[in-house]
Parts: C-alpha cells; structure tokens; sequence
C-alpha cells in the first residue's frame, strides 16, 4: 500500500475510534463518556467516507486540504492526509477503554529489567562527544525506577537548542575560515496557513544560527513549470548550499517531478529518489537524510538508547518520515516492523517494540497498552485538536497518548518540545553540511553536521 492512496475505510477509522478509547455504539452511557470527537480529512474533499460515519453518534468534521484548520496530519503529506482526531485520553476515565492493569510490583520489576536496556545509566560516554557539560548534566538524571513510574522525557527542544548553538560556532568558524556563508532556499506555493509558519519559523531560525536564507512564494496556481524554474534557479546559484519544496504542494502540481528536480548535493530535505535508495542500500549512504527520521535517531543517540539488536516498531511508512525513519532504524541495527493501515495486529506487533516511532497522523492512536514497560517512544504525530482555552482556538497532540503512555515506557518524546524543534535543527544542520562539502570545508571533530 503506498501511503499517498490510504484513505482509511470507515471500519478502520472506527477501529482507530475504538483503539482510542472511544465508544460508539449502543449504550447511552459509554457514549457520554466517550465524547468522540473526529475529524476525517478526505483528500478529494470528498465527504464519502466519513459520511459513514456521520450515521453514528460522533462528531465529525470533514476537512479538506484548503480547510483552515492547520497542520493536519504533516506527517502524512498531502493526498494521503487522513487524520481522526479522537477522545483525548486526557478525558475521564472511563472514556480509556485500554487501562493498564498490573499490579505496583509487577510493573516495577518489569522496568527494571528494560530500564538496564533503555538506559546505560547514561554515562558520558553513551551520549555523543558532541554533547556539552551543559547537556550531559540534564542527561544523566536517570529514570527513576520506583513504583510510581514515569518515563524521562526526550526533550527535544533542549537538544534541539543544543545542536543549533552548535551550528551556530561551526558556521562563525567557516565564515572566518573561507567567508563562506551557508544559505538555504525555501520555496512556497500558496498560502496555506501552516505551512506558511514553517516556513517563518524555519527562516527564523536560519537567522538565528547565522545561515543565509533565500525564500521564493509563488502563487497557488503557479504553474509546474514556475515552481522547476525557480529550483533550477537555486540549483545554479552558489550562495544557495540547500534547496527545500515545502510540502503539501498544490494539487495540480507533480511532487515527485519538483523534488526529482532539486539537485542531489543541495537536497537537504532528503526526499530525492537517489538520496532515499541509498538509505536503503548496504554500503551506500545518501549525501542527506530526512530531517525528522534524523531527528528521531538524533534524540535516541543523545538519550543513550541502545538501538544495535533492539525490536524497533515504526508506525506509518510515508515517505518522509516512517519510511526513513524505518531505513535508519535498521542501519542502526534493529530489527523493524513496520505497522500501517493494513496491519491486522498492530497492537500486538507494537507490545513488542524495544523503541517506537510513531508516525500516522492520528491523535492518540498508541494507547498505554500498545506500548512494552521500559520501551522507548519517539512521537512524531503532530495533529490539531480542537481546545477553546487555548489562544489558538487548537492544541498540538501527538499520535501517543501521552498521559498512558508515561506510566508505561521509560522515556518518550512530548509533543509538542519533541520531534518538532529536532526537524528545524537537522535542517540547518544538513543546510551546513551542504556548504562544508560544497566547499570542502573541513568538518570539525566536535561538529554536529
Ligand atoms: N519540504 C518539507 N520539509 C519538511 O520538513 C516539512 C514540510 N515540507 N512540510 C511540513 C512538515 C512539518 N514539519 C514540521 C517542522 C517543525 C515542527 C515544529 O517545530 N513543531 C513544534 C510546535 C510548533 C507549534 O507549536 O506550532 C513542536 O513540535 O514543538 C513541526 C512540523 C516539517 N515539515
């Protein structure tokens, strides 16, 4: 199944409704409690599917891609964007239909045993020799094995803010060293309203590190043809060290032919065929990797988690990020499955997962009972719910239900402060990587990229 076609049938959506604690039929009484909420984005904007479900006691929101309603499903892309927001499993609980069930004791032991895994108590020489005095102090507080457990939190953010201080010195050292300046060209068509704060935020932060940033906006119905002049543009021009297509681009528009375009030494997304095959060769490695499946492994190395012959579960497999993450994953040495719409077992097969990585699109999706005591969960789900206290009018929600999923894994990426800020950092840092090979600048030691 390629990801670009999964519209979920209705059964699969109700199936995901139920997983997450939510409760659709019969019986008055689960139904108040579960308070559903869901929303189904049907790519052609085309009701049909949730229409099913409209017949049932929920209530569903079909959206489209123009819809305003922002960051649907990003990790999904575009025609594949297909995104249930669920009862959030902070509601009561009775709405969480999945509870953990065991006693104090048991769950203990039980972390103990994988907390020897997940954790060589992070000594220094588990985290990388990049990491300063700074990090390594937040680091090495261990997780606490007592019995009332709670994973470490992977916090992206502070690792993101580390790595980009980073970038920011070895870019001074490159601009005193060869007065080069690395620069990154963004190209955005239409006027979506997340994507348009990306792409601010992305040049905000290009600034902030020092990297030169060179942004084209083109119009909705740009032609395909607009959108490759502006990259052969970029292509040709020198200060220009990395090119990014902000994805979802406009229906009419090929992707494949546009990302197929930018040139495989300035593609610092990741996302041209020849970089992705690589990934995915012994012996081969791509000039670039995706920037949030590299953020993802990022967190893990930064974390001391062992990966070498661990199970590692990837739930979803779109091409920029399950798909990757999955390739990495077992460049690392893991062993991987890969859980997607199709996956008969999928909470089954997730139970056995050393690590997860978890990449549908669908608020709250991974319940506690999905994940192993003492795994290791990197949420990449960054989906909207609606919350009317928040000034937005909406909150970010990962695919893991975060408050069960706390009390049963060892350490585990928040959303947002996880994956997110990783993304922005890795892209500045394959950005500089770009520019030392181009100009063959000597990578520092301590460097990052
Ligand atoms: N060519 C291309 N490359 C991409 O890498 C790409 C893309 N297109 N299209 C959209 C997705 C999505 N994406 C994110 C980046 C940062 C955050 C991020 O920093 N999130 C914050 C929260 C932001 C907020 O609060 O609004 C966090 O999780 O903490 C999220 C999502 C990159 N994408």
């Amino acid at each position: 199944m390629q990801v670009e076609s999964w519209i979920p049938s209705s059964s699969y959506i109700l199936k995901l409704i139920r997983a997450a604690g939510g409760s659709l039929g019969n019986g008055n009484k689960k139904l108040k409690l579960a308070r559903v909420s869901a929303a189904v984005l049907s790519p052609l904007g085309n009701p049909s599917r949730a229409s099913h479900l409209f017949s049932l006691p929920v209530s569903i929101k079909t959206l489209t891609p123009e819809s305003s309603f922002p960051f649907v499903s990003s990790v999904f892309g575009r025609r594949n964007m297909a995104s249930s927001v669920l009862s959030d499993c902070s509601l009561p609980a009775p709405a969480r239909l999945l509870p953990f069930q065991r006693s104090v004791q048991s769950r203990t032991s039980q972390f103990q045993r994988s907390v020897s895994f997940a954790w060589r108590p992070l000594s220094l020489s588990a985290i990388r020799s990049t990491a300063s005095p700074h990090w390594s102090l937040s680091a090495s507080a261990s997780v606490a094995v007592t019995t009332e457990t709670s994973a470490k939190v992977i916090d992206g953010k502070a690792v993101a803010k580390q790595i980009k201080d980073e970038i920011a010195g070895e870019i001074v050292r490159m601009k005193d060293g060869i007065g080069i300046v690395p620069g990154l060209a963004v190209i955005l068509v239409g006027s979506r309203k997340d994507s348009q704060t990306y792409v601010r935020n992305k040049k905000k932060a290009c600034e902030a590190v020092g990297i030169k940033s060179y942004e084209a906006n083109l119009p909705e119905d740009s032609t395909e043809e607009e959108v490759l002049k502006h990259i052969a543009c970029f292509n040709d021009d020198p200060s220009v060290h990395g090119i990014l297509v902000q994805l979802p681009l406009p229906r009419h528009m090929n992707e494949e032919k546009i990302l197929n375009a930018i040139g495989l030494e300035k593609d610092v997304d990741g996302f041209h065929p020849l970089n992705i095959g690589r990934l995915s060769m012994q012996g081969r490695d791509p000039l670039f990797v995706p920037c949030t499946p590299k953020g993802c492994m990022e967190l893990l190395h930064r974390y001391g988690v062992e990966i070498k012959g661990k199970r590692a579960v990837v739930i979803g497999r779109s091409n920029i990020v399950g798909m990757p993450a999955a390739l990495l994953l077992q460049k690392a040495n893991a062993t991987i499955s890969m859980v997607h719409s199709y996956t008969k077992n999928p909470v089954e097969i997730t139970r056995q997962a050393d690590i997860i990585i978890s990449a549908a699109g669908v608020a709250n999706l991974v319940r506690g009972s999905w994940i192993k005591p003492g795994a290791v969960v990197i949420d990449v789900g960054i989906n909207p719910v609606d919350d009317a206290q928040s000034p937005r009018g909406y909150r970010l929600v990962g695919d893991v239900c975060y408050e069960e999923a706390c009390k049963v894994a060892s350490a585990i990426t928040p959303v947002p402060g996880g994956v997110g800020p990783m993304t922005i950092a890795m892209l500045l840092s394959n950005t500089l990587s770009s520019a030392k090979r181009i100009h063959d600048f000597k990578v520092h030691v301590h460097s990052f990229s």
